[in-house]
C-alpha cells in the first residue's frame, strides 16, 4: 500500500507542478487483476480500487497491523466497470455499473469478482477509521429496496447549477446519514449534463472534512482542471480519466473539464454535514 502524509498549506504554495501532483494526483488506479490502495494520513482515508481478472481477496497489509482489513475501518465502493460481485463473509451483493456499496466495520472477508473477466468490474473504493459496525448494504440509483439494498432517495439526488454558468450538474448522495449509515464516510457521486464542465463552482473548503475526488467517464485525450489550494492562493492540476485527487480540508476542490464528465467524491472527519462548508465567493477566488 503506497502511503502518502498530510500537507501544510504554507510549504504547498511553493510546490512544483511535479511535487504537487506526487501528494495529490492518484493515478493508474484500475489495474486489471490487482487490487490498489493509497493511505493517506489526511484524515488516514485509504482510496484505492479492485479490478477484478480472477476473484481478489482483500487483505489488510502490514500498514494497518490489523487482522484483517476492516478490523478497525468502514468502506464505501462504487463499481465504475462492468458487472461484478463483493462477497463479504459469504453473503454476495450484486454490484452492476455506478451501483454503490458499504461495508461496516468487522467485516472479514472480502472477495471482488468479475461477472466476465473480459469486461472487468471496477470497484473504485474509500475506507477510513471507524467506531462501531453499521450494516453492509448495496446501494442502487432506482430499483426496490430490500433488507441488504438501499435505494437512493429522491431527495439525495439534488440537482444544482445551470447551462448558462456551465455548471448544471447532479450530486447523488449514496452514504449519508439517513440513508445509510456509517460512522464518518460520506460519499457519492455528481454527473456533469452535457454542455456543462464545471463542478463544485461555486467552491468551498470544509474545516472539519477531507474529501476525495475520482473523475471518470471521460475520452481518453480529455482533462478536467482540477483546482486546489487555499482560495488566494490556487493551483491546478491536469487529471485525467479514472484519476483521483486528494483534497486537504483547508483546500477548495472544483474542476472544469474539456467536456462534460462524472466525479466520485468521498469525505471523511470531524462530522457529516453535507452542508457544512465554508463557501468562497468567486469574487474572492485568486
Ligand atoms: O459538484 C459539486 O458541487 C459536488 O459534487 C460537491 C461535492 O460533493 C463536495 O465538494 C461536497 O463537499
Ligand atoms: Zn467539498
Amino acid at each position: 500500500m503506497e502511503v502518502r502524509t498530510a500537507a501544510s498549506p504554507k510549504d504547498v504554495k511553493h510546490y512544483t507542478t511535479d511535487r504537487l501532483r506526487e501528494e495529490f494526483l492518484i493515478q493508474d488506479l484500475f489495474i486489471p487483476g490487482e487490487i490498489k490502495l493509497v493511505y493517506s494520513h489526511i484524515d488516514r482515508i485509504i482510496t484505492g480500487a479492485a479490478v477484478p481478472v480472477e476473484p481478489l481477496t482483500l487483505t489488510a497489509g502490514a500498514e494497518l497491523r490489523a487482522n484483517y482489513f476492516l478490523e478497525r475501518r468502514e468502506m464505501g465502493i462504487i463499481n465504475v466497470g462492468g458487472k461484478g460481485t463483493v462477497t463479504v463473509d459469504g453473503k454476495v451483493y450484486t454490484l452492476d455499473y455506478k451501483d454503490g456499496m458499504y461495508i461496516g466495520k468487522g467485516a472479514e472477508d472480502i472477495i471482488f469478482a468479475s461477472v466476465d473477466g473480459a469486461e472487468p468490474a471496477k470497484f473504485y473504493l474509500n475506507s477510513a477509521p471507524a467506531h462501531t459496525s453499521y450494516p453492509t448494504v448495496a446501494i442502487k440509483m432506482e430499483g426496490e429496496a430490500s433488507e441488504d439494498t438501499v435505494i437512493i432517495k429522491d431527495e439525495n439526488k439534488v440537482e444544482l447549477g445551470c447551462l448558462e454558468e456551465s455548471n448544471h450538474r447532479v450530486i447523488n448522495k449514496y452514504i449519508l446519514p439517513g440513508q445509510v449509515e456509517s460512522c464518518q464516510l460520506v460519499m457519492g457521486m455528481t454527473a456533469l449534463k452535457p454542455g456543462s464542465v464545471w463542478n463544485t463552482m461555486p467552491c468551498h473548503t470544509h474545516d472539519r472534512r477531507m474529501e476525495v475526488y475520482l473523475y471518470f467517464e471521460m475520452p481518453e485525450d480529455a482533462f478536467v482542471m482540477h483546482y486546489m489550494g487555499e482560495p488566494q492562493e490556487t493551483r491546478h492540476l491536469v487529471v485525467r480519466n479514472e484519476e483521483a485527487i486528494i483534497s486537504p480540508s483547508w483546500s477548495i476542490h472544483a474542476g472544469s473539464g474539456s467536456r462534460a464528465y462524472t466525479f466520485i467524491w468521498g469525505m471523511v472527519g470531524e462530522n457529516q454535514e453535507f452542508t457544512d462548508m465554508d463557501a468562497v465567493e468567486n469574487k474572492e477566488l485568486r
